[in-house]
This record gives C-alpha cells, structure tokens and sequence, in this order.
C-alpha cells in the first residue's frame, strides 16, 4: 500500500490583481512508498512547493484528492486532517523559525505536541540539534545564528516528533557546499532507517550524487519520474 498517493490533484490560484486562475499544478496521479526518498525538481515557478504543500496535507487541493494510507485526506475535516498532518515533518522554503523566541522556544511548541514521558522536552530538543549538528544554541534567538544554522534549526525542529515522512523545500538553497553535503548525508541516514523524504531542490551536483527518486515538474505537471535517477532525467 503506498504511503501517499495523489489522484488526479490540481491546485489553481486567483491572481490579483486581474483576478487570473493559475494552474499551479495540473491532474498529478503520484504514489510514495514509505522509505522512498524522492527529489522534485523542476525550474521557478513549475509548482514544486505547491505540490509538496498538497502532498504534506498543508494545502487543500482544487481537485482530485491525496491518501495516506489508502486513506482519502482531502475529505476529512479540517480538525482530523490537521491529526493526520502530525505524521509529517516539514520544512518550508521560507525561514519560519519565530524571531522573538530563543531556540529551545521555537522547538518546543512543535515538541509538546508529542509529548515523551520519558524524557524531557529539554532534552528532546537538545538531543534533536545534536543530530543535525549544532552544539549549545538552546538559547540564543534565530538572528543570533547563521543562516545555515537556522535551516538545521528548523530541520531539528521538523524531526523532532519522529515524523514517518520529512518534506523538505529547498533545504539547502544559499548554504555552502560542505554544510549542504552534511545535511544530505544526515538525511540519508534518517531514510536508511525508514524515514520516507521528499525533497523540493535546485541543487543540481547533490541530487546527480545521490541517485534518488527524481520527480521533474514542468508547468505544474509530471514530466519525468526516474529511479536512480539525474537531474533533468524525464525517462
Ligand atoms: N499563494 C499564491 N497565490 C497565487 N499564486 C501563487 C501562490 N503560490 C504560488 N503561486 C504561483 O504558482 C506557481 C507555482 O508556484 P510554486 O511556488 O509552487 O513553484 P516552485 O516550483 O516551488 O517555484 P520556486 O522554485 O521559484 O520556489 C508560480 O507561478 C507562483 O507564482
């Protein structure tokens, strides 16, 4: 049974200010095993954000309908689909980390919503950004970090309720080569113990590396979808 699959999904948006209907992403059928690791590439603008907010249950499509688990998510209640949005990690393209919180506030509103009597949500957190990294930074304020250090910031924050999928929006655009290739490394140990990850990139020499699943996006559509595959693969 696929993890997460999309029947048909299409998402338009209103366009101001002529009020012009853009199909963002077009009658995509799409299946996800767990413990895939898929990249979505495509160039500005074919919709590889809107796809992975569809996919992570984070947007509503305009038409079709995604499962998880065989289960139809786009006709649940707003209430049950946010449930079921909890087995999902997911890092936006945009930097959400809140700039008036130290770092361990920012995590922990994520982490209460798991709780673990087993250990505290302290030392969740700190165990969380030791594992993509960072040392001590519990409380410093985002504007205190690196920009590179607050994509892992918000990757610790993504993984620490043990998400079954991580989805990822341009994880690594901006950050230097060798930071990029450690968080690459990092998560494909997370998938080689079952983490299923998928991935919106533009990073061309990464996603030729590794040799994943490659999804390619054209104006909103499917154009290629290759194991093992390269960048700009569509066979
Ligand atoms: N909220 C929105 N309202 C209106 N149009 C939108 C909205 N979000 C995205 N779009 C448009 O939908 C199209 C797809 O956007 P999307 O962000 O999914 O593409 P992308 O492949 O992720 O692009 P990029 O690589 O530049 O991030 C673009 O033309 C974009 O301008």
């Amino acid at each position: 049974m696929p993890q997460i699959r999309l029947e048909g999904v299409g998402k338009d948006y209103l366009q101001e200010p002529d009020r012009r209907i853009l199909h963002a992403v077009r009658e995509i059928d799409l299946t996800i095993e767990q413990g895939d690791f898929v990249f979505i590439t495509g160039s500005s603008g074919a919709g590889k954000s809107t796809l992975l907010q569809l996919l992570s249950c984070e947007m509503q499509p305009t038409h079709g309908a995604v499962y998880l688990n065989n289960i139809n998510v786009t006709a649940m209640s707003r209430r049950q689909r946010e449930r079921r949005r909890m087995c999902f990690g997911y890092v936006p393209q945009l930097p959400t980390l809140v700039r008036k919180r130290t770092i361990e506030q920012n995590l922990s509103a994520v982490a209460a919503l798991r709780p673990d009597r087993s250990q505290s949500l302290t030392a969740r957190i700190q165990k969380a950004l030791r594992l993509v990294g960072l040392g001590d930074v519990l409380q410093r304020y985002p504007v205190e970090l690196s920009q590179g250090e607050c994509r892992r910031v918000e990757l610790a924050r993504a993984i620490i309720n043990n998400p079954e999928v991580l989805v990822l929006d341009e994880l690594t655009a901006n950050l230097d080569e060798d930071t990029a290739w450690d968080l690459f490394l990092f998560l494909s140990e997370v998938n080689h113990l079952g983490t299923t990850i998928v991935m919106a990139s533009h990073a061309k020499n990464f996603v030729n590396l590794m040799r994943r699943r490659v999804i390619t996006l054209v104006d909103g559509r499917i154009l290629g979808d290759v194991q093992k595959g390269r960048y700009g693969d569509v066979v």
